[in-house]
């Protein structure tokens, strides 16, 4: 799909090589994996959705209203890449919890798994706030995670090794409100 097939931000196309996942991709699987969370967590009191700021408030807001099971939404802040397209390789706490999480059944919520770092360090950092149990979705996976091995039970899309923006990625603050994902021309991120 070319970029002007999608209905929107017209003024972004030069900077996008191609959509790999549309808007009606991201909601179609937004849906399955809510029906089988909704299963998973049927005989709970509920989840804590806990999204990672910026990139994962837009799979956090459909995804909330996806599921039928009771949700609270709680959000961390953590930055391992601020302006560069690599991570710096540290992660930096920048906004933390503001709940007490003990006995909670926790869903972390990605937009990306790339390095898996950020996630490694989360899951190292989560089990010391005593929750019930803690599980991982991410809307996309990079196959440096598969690698990894970071434990996301839930995952919507395995994507190349490229990078990506839209659907809350960003590349330098831009393009998180694209309603599609697609990939960054290389030279807009090597210039
Ligand atoms: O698996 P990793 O290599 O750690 O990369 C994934 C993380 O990087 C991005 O966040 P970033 O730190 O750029 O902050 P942002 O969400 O505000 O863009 C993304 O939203 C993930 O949280
Ligand atoms: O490919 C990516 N795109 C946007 N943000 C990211 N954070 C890690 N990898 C990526
Ligand atoms: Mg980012």
């Amino acid at each position: 799909m070319t970029p002007s097939a999608e209905p929107t931000a017209p003024w972004y196309d030069a900077d996008i090589e191609r959509i790999i996942l549309s808007a009606e991709d991201i909601a179609d699987k937004t849906a399955e994996l809510a029906k089988q969370i909704d299963a998973d967590y049927a005989d709970t009191d509920g989840l804590l959705l806990v999204g990672l700021f910026k990139g994962a408030v837009m799979f956090m807001a459909d995804l909330a209203r996806a599921l039928t099971i009771p949700v609270e939404l709680e959000f961390m802040d953590l930055s391992s890449y601020g302006s560069k397209a690599t991570s710096s390789g540290v992660v930096r706490v920048l906004k933390d919890l503001d709940t007490d999480i003990r006995d909670r059944h926790v869903l972390v919520v990605e937009d990306i798994v790339d390095s898996g770092l950020t996630l490694s360090w989360l899951l190292k950092y989560l089990p010391s706030r005593y929750p019930a149990s803690v599980e991982v979705i991410s809307m996309v996976r990079k196959p440096k995670a598969l690698e990894a091995k970071v434990p996301v039970k839930y995952v919507g899309f395995d994507v190349p090794d490229e990078f990506v923006v839209g659907y809350g990625m960003d590349f330098a603050e831009r393009y998180r409100e694209l309603p599609f994902i697609g990939i960054l021309k290389p030279e807009v991120y090597e210039s």
